[in-house]
């Protein structure tokens, strides 16, 4: 089973993740949201740590929650990003790598900013020639 998904309902929900976000050191906050083929949504925000290193973006904490609830590679349909820059958001090399791993290549990737800007772009424009090994998947 498949479903239509529409950029302004994960834009939301991406939105309303970034209210979530914990980010007292860049006080940057981001948010997230992920559409499964199911229909299943799953949100995100940036989590930071004092140990700086450690923080967490909004991308991959919405993307690691679907698969602590067993989702898989394959099992996506968009995701939807959300910060206030002055364009569009553009995720990290991390979480394009993570989108590169869990996401189809083709599938979209609606960036957007808090001021009504919206890209829309695919896994395999944000990381061509990502890092794969033979074993996954
Ligand atoms: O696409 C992005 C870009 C940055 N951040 C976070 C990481 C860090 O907490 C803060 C500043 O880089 O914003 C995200 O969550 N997603």
């Amino acid at each position: 089973m498949s479903v239509i998904v529409v950029p302004d309902v994960l834009l939301t929900l991406a939105r309303e993740a970034r209210e979530q976000a914990y980010a007292p050191y860049s006080r940057f906050l981001v948010g997230a949201a992920v559409m499964t083929k199911d229909g299943r949504r799953f949100s995100g925000c940036n989590v930071e740590n004092a140990s700086y290193g450690l923080c967490n973006c909004a991308e991959r904490t919405a993307l690691f929650s679907a698969v602590a609830a067993g989702c898989r590679p394959g099992d996506f349909e968009a995701l939807a990003v959300i910060g206030d820059t002055p364009g569009p958001i553009s995720p990290c090399g991390a979480c394009r790598q993570v989108m590169a791993e869990l996401c189809d290549e083709d599938m979209p990737v609606w960036l957007g900013n808090l001021h009504g800007a919206v890209q829309e772009t695919t896994v395999e424009a944000l990381l061509p020639g990502s890092f794969r090994l033979a074993t996954a998947g």
